[in-house]
């Protein structure tokens, strides 16, 4: 019988905390999880992935009942405020609490409500949200997955009803006329198209000179024309200097010497890991500038029985790789062959919608690698044509004397899915991973995978021609 508690306890029940707390339950540890909120699902389910894609849904349904020539003879379309639209969109996050909950309840996984903080490296206190009191666990492995939260600098005042993060937007009890987003990173994109989707004014400001710069420029370049196209005012190259709130406004002050008046501000710059109150000295861990952890390739911290996955060690913080994260460490804990999560796609809800996966053209005209470019608009397939999401385009890079193919950049109606086709080829050994196979399999028509088939038209066409 082990000395310990429990054979592994997880901090944080997000997707990292929670696919690892699963894995190490079903095979066979006594496993306990600890979450700070008193409702599982971690940040992803109550602030971040969930309530935004869920916002974004709503926001898009607007959109196609708006702009449908169909339902405006059905009824005239009406404007909905800002919270009407969030409450419908809240919705789902009861619904992942129970599936979640279930999770934890069938695996037997013990679950804690409180704040966890190191005693030592084996020991943990955990001040559980009922009754105020406190309760000490042991446990032979550790695993931090406690996440993320908005960065926030000290000279802006956040408690200002005025000036919002992606955390308190949710909470946002009015619709802006005119909404400035700081930072135009993933967060900042997405949001900037559910506002100006709403019909409120935004001003987007980027402190670098393009959007999302690891997107292949041509993707990059569309969602800069798609946004304005929407409304979207995109600031590239500016940083503020000071941001000030009163009754009547909010003013960002602009190193340019701009100054953006608006009704509110949306604060999208960064996020910094959740390790503060985690009392890391006792255990003699010191986190980066970001809050966050260092880990080794099996995901282990500095000290021999503590791990970290998910938001807090960084790259790529998404929701997809913490759940695979979680999954890894707990087969590298239980003596398993595992590899690192390192291929991960980008699935970015902007309107349109972004996906890619694999190499960017930059990236291979840099490595001198011989590629060349196959391509199909939406506006051009069958299925694009029906349903009239006429925006968007498949591109498919392959090497041109192999036929391997590179990349996969997408941009329109679910490019997030078509993406998916494209991975699993490229994942495919040696000679399966080939262009050809888009020409050679029949695929259901009329759908949007026939932009495979097109963009491999497209792009062995060009070759064929040389
Ligand atoms: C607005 C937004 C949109 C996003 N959209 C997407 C998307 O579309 N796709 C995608 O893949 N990713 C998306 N992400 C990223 C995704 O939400 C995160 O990568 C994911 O939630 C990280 O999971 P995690 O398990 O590391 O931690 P989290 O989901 O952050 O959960 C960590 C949990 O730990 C708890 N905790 C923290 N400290 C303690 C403590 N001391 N004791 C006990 N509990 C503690 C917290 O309460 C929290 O519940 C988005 C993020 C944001 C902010
Ligand atoms: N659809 C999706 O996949 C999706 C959607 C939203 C968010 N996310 C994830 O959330 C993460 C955060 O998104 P984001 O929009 O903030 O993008 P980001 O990481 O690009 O950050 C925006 C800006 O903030 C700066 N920054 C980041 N952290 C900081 C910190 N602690 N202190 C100071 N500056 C900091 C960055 O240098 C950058 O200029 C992303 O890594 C992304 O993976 C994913």
């Amino acid at each position: 019988m082990s000395q310990y508690t429990f054979d592994v306890l997880i901090i944080g029940s997000g997707p990292a905390g929670e696919s690892a707390a699963m894995a190490s339950a079903k095979a066979g540890k006594r496993v306990a999880v600890i979450e700070g909120r008193s409702l599982v699902g971690g940040n992803c389910a109550h602030k971040g992935t969930i309530p935004s894609k869920s916002l974004r849904h709503m926001v898009k349904q607007i959109i196609q009942f708006k702009t449908s020539t169909l339902f405006r003879e059905i009824g005239e379309t009406w404007r909905l405020t800002y919270p009407r639209v969030l409450a419908s969109a809240n919705a789902v996050i009861p619904k992942q609490v129970e599936l979640h909950t279930d999770f934890y309840i069938r695996n037997r996984v013990k679950l804690y409500s409180g704040f966890a903080r190191f005693l030592d490296a084996h020991t943990v206190a955990i001040d559980l949200l009922e009754g105020a009191r406190e309760e000490i666990v042991t446990a032979d492995k550790v695993i931090i997955a406690t996440g993320s939260r908005p960065y926030q600098p000290t000279d802006i005042d956040f408690n200002h009803p005025r000036i919002y993060d992606s955390d308190s937007v949710l909470d946002m009890q009015h619709t802006p006329r005119h909404l400035i987003i700081y930072g135009a990173g993933v967060i900042g994109c997405e949001y900037a198209s559910i506002f100006s989707g709403l019909g409120v004014k935004v001003d987007l400001i980027n402190s670098r000179d393009r959007l999302l710069s690891f997107l292949d420029d041509e993707i990059s370049d569309a969602l800069s024309y798609h946004l304005r196209d929407n409304g979207v005012r995109v600031r590239h190259s500016e940083t503020y200097t000071k941001i000030e709130a009163n009754d009547h406004g909010v003013t960002v002050y602009l190193e340019s010497g701009k100054r953006i008046t608006a009704d509110a501000v949306l604060w999208c710059n960064g996020r910094s890991g959740n390790t503060d109150k985690l009392n890391l000295e006792a255990i003699g861990l010191e986190p980066d500038h970001r809050g966050n952890l260092k880990v080794n390739s099996q995901y282990q911290t500095d000290v021999e029985n503590i791990y970290a996955v998910g938001d807090v060690v960084g790259w790529p913080s998404l929701a997809s790789a913490s759940f695979d994260q979680g999954r890894a460490l707990a087969a590298i804990i239980l003596g398993k062959e595992c590899a690192e999560v390192s291929e991960v796609p980008t699935g970015i809800y902007t309107l349109p919608e972004i996906s890619s996966v694999g190499k960017t053209e930059s990236e291979l005209t840099e490595a001198k690698v011989p590629y060349e470019v196959g391509r199909c608009l939406f506006k051009n397939t069958a299925r694009g044509q029906i349903s009239s999401e006429d925006v968007g385009m498949l591109k498919l890079l392959f090497h041109v004397d192999t036929g391997q193919l590179l990349g996969v950049h997408c941009f329109g109606a679910e490019a997030a899915e078509i993406v998916h086709i494209g991975q699993a080829i490229m994942s495919q050994p040696g000679e399966a991973n080939n262009i050809n196979f888009f020409l050679n399999t029949t695929f259901n028509y009329p759908t949007m995978a026939e932009a495979y088939r097109l963009a491999a038209l497209d792009g062995t066409n060009r070759i064929n021609r040389r």
